[in-house]
């Protein structure tokens, strides 16, 4: 321990004098009133990097607010959008453009940008903006930004400050600065609530985006921890991954981006596979694989549905504990009638290929088998891209994140039918609620450290995370996969949801839930990702008298059909919550040429009395106790 003392002297070193400590407690203290930074809350993004970069460029629909707020009495809707076109995608419009502009358009254009900035920035101080300036011309913003052009005296200042940027050449540069400083300021933080990886085709790039972000954090979804549960050496997780990405033709990502060799497994299943209705992957229109590429990934795809099965039938048997009996089902088929027996019903199966599985021992891999899933799980672990991405999860991911007095989780806490917490024994101890949570983290981070092991405890609660009846991100009693495939009867497909997910409706679910989690605030929420929100069937998406939110972002195509609009994203700023409902992003180059927009539509959530301040926000308590040792270090000094 560090003695008080010591601590001071070291706290103390930061400082030269004590009109120092002073003016940095002002500082502090001036921070502290200033209203709350805008906090935007995205979930369930799927791997479709596109839709999700345009809501950062957007600010869910914040900058056209703005826009709006500033200028609707001198721009038309249209200019407003062509405004707003040109903040998302600076580069790109000028491009388009050029050839068009002039002096006089640069003139206006910087001016209108320079105007935006100081709007959206009001919430900050003056050091605050300047670190969110980028570099190349900081000094030229902060001049522009602290003059105005209406008073006589500073505009001749403010006007040669432009006329000399646009003389040397220099306005597209600063117009493109001008734009993402303002993209920058109009959300203050980000929260992720879940789900980059899977379905969509790029969760790398949106990793790498989340990488250059200012301030952000995210709870993890069931389907970033099956990527962090391969990286940590757990092989049933691998599996599901591949066969995942195979049956949405995206094997790339495995193959391409992740340098990850799937040649072992390919000419594995060449040798036991063949073409197979239920095992092709689905693809988009305008797909460039050929017919050859796309067989060689049904292949595929069923060679990882049987391998993840064989190692589930292994796990079940070897954690009695984890309750998944039921899903021995590999042991329950009737291979001479090609029949399965589940829960009293006998069905037929269909699409099998089961020409693997033994009849003796279905959970049996043969060393051939063997052979190729360690290799595969050696490249997993080894591949630098994925243990950079997987780091990233986990330094700035948790299993939930209380922030500002809300609670974040991507699934759910597991409720018993009466609205207890559902409680389960793991390594001796019964683990509920919160301490579910914390116990499935430290679960997975122990994990993480150890890849060389592959069947342990740890590394196996992260395939109970996927689908076991007590996880928090998956909050189903079982899942279906092995029906999905073989079964036509779309009985044995449901998934049957948690209690939480219709207890949740009801405000004294989510008081007793944010109270497991320290949370007593008359202004506190609940939000989850995870489940699309199904707005064509009348399912609104904010529940308990305001207290619940669910924000599945939508992103996803292939769920659109089903939920009739995109999906949504959550705006907290100093004056309230507002939903924001999006509609399906169609693409880059839409938005740049006809200035398409997702259409966003804002729904209040609510309004507090008051309005809130960095004072009442978790940084606010951090900036509050820095102050507070600030006084005891003057005191110390003056001894
Ligand atoms: O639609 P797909 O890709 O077949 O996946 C269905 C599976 O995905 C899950 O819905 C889990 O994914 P989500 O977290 O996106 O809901 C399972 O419950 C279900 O079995
Ligand atoms: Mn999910």
């Amino acid at each position: 321990m560090m003695t008080k003392d010591r601590y001071y002297d070291l706290l103390g070193s930061k400082f030269n004098s004590s009109e120092e400590i002073v003016s940095e407690i002002i500082n502090l203290k001036a921070i502290l009133n200033l209203p709350k930074g805008t906090e935007h809350f995205v979930s369930d993004i799927h791997g479709e990097y596109n839709a999700f970069q345009h809501i950062l460029r957007n600010g869910s629909g914040n900058i056209k607010e703005k826009i709006k707020e500033l200028f609707h009495h001198i721009l038309t809707p249209q200019e407003q959008q062509e405004l707003a076109t040109l903040i998302y995608y600076p580069e790109k419009r000028l491009k388009i453009t050029n050839g068009l502009r002039n002096d006089e358009w640069y003139r206006h254009k910087i001016d209108q940008l320079i105007q935006l900035v100081r709007f959206s920035s009001s919430k900050y101080t003056r050091s605050k903006l300047r670190k969110s300036f980028p570099k190349r011309y900081a000094y030229i913003i902060e001049e522009l930004l602290f003059q105005t052009s209406n008073q006589t005296d500073k505009k001749n200042y403010y006007t040669q400050i432009i006329e000399t940027v646009i003389q040397l050449n220099q306005a597209d540069t600063l117009i493109i600065d001008l734009c993402y400083t303002i993209q920058r300021l109009v959300v203050d933080h980000l929260h992720v609530v879940g789900d980059i990886y899977d379905r969509g085709p790029e969760p790398d790039k949106i990793i790498e985006r989340l990488m250059t972000h200012h301030s952000m954090d995210i709870q993890w979804g069931n389907h970033d921890i099956i990527w962090m549960g391969a990286a940590s050496g757990s092989p049933i997780c691998m599996m599901n991954t591949i066969r995942i990405s195979a049956r949405y033709n995206n094997l790339s990502i495995i193959e391409d981006t992740y340098g990850i060799n799937l040649r072992p497994l390919l000419t594995y299943a060449e040798k036991y596979y063949h073409d197979n209705p239920a095992f092709r992957p689905k693809i988009e229109p305008d797909h460039t694989e050929s017919k050859e590429e796309l067989l060689e990934t049904t292949k595929i795809h069923q060679a990882a549905a049987i391998l993840q099965f064989k190692l589930e039938e292994q796990l079940v048997k070897r954690r009695p504990e984890f309750n998944m009996e039921h899903r021995l089902l590999l042991s329950k088929i009737e291979h001479d009638t090609s029949t399965i027996t589940i829960k009293g019903h006998t069905y037929p199966l269909h699409d099998t290929c089961f020409e693997t599985v033994s009849k003796e021992d279905p959970s049996k891999l043969s060393l051939e088998e063997e052979e190729v899933i360690q290799r595969l799980l050696q490249n997993f672990i080894q591949s630098e891209k994925l243990k950079r991405h997987v780091n990233f999860l986990f330094k700035k991911g948790n299993m939930y994140l209380v922030y500002n007095e809300n609670l974040l989780i991507h699934g759910c806490v597991p409720l018993n039918e009466d609205g207890s917490f559902q409680s389960i024994v793991f390594e001796g101890k019964e683990y509920s609620g919160k301490k579910l949570m914390d116990y499935f983290e430290v679960c997975l981070k122990q994990s993480y450290k150890n890849p060389e092991m592959h069947d342990d405890y740890k590394t196996d609660i992260i395939w109970y995370l996927w689908s076991g009846e007590n996880s928090s991100l998956f909050g189903k009693k079982e899942m279906t996969t092995f029906e999905r495939y073989f079964i036509k009867d779309k009985k044995t497909h449901t998934e049957e949801k948690n209690a939480y997910y219709h207890l949740r409706e009801e405000e004294a679910t989510i008081q007793n839930i944010l109270k497991e989690f320290g949370l007593n605030s008359p202004d506190s929420h609940l939000i989850n990702g995870h489940t699309p929100v199904k707005e064509v069937k009348g399912e609104n998406p904010i529940k308990a008298n305001g207290k619940m939110i669910v924000i599945d972002g939508g992103f996803s195509k292939p769920y659109q059909k089903t939920t009739g609009l995109a999906g949504y994203t959550l705006l907290y700023n100093s004056y309230g919550m507002q939903l924001v409902a999006h509609k399906p992003f169609s693409s880059v180059d839409k938005v740049i040429t006809d200035h398409e927009d997702i259409l966003s539509m804002k729904r209040v959530v609510d309004r507090p009395l008051e309005r809130k301040c960095v004072f009442n926000t978790t940084i606010g308590k951090t900036l509050l106790e820095e102050i507070n040792e600030l006084y005891e270090l003057l005191e110390y000094n003056a001894h």
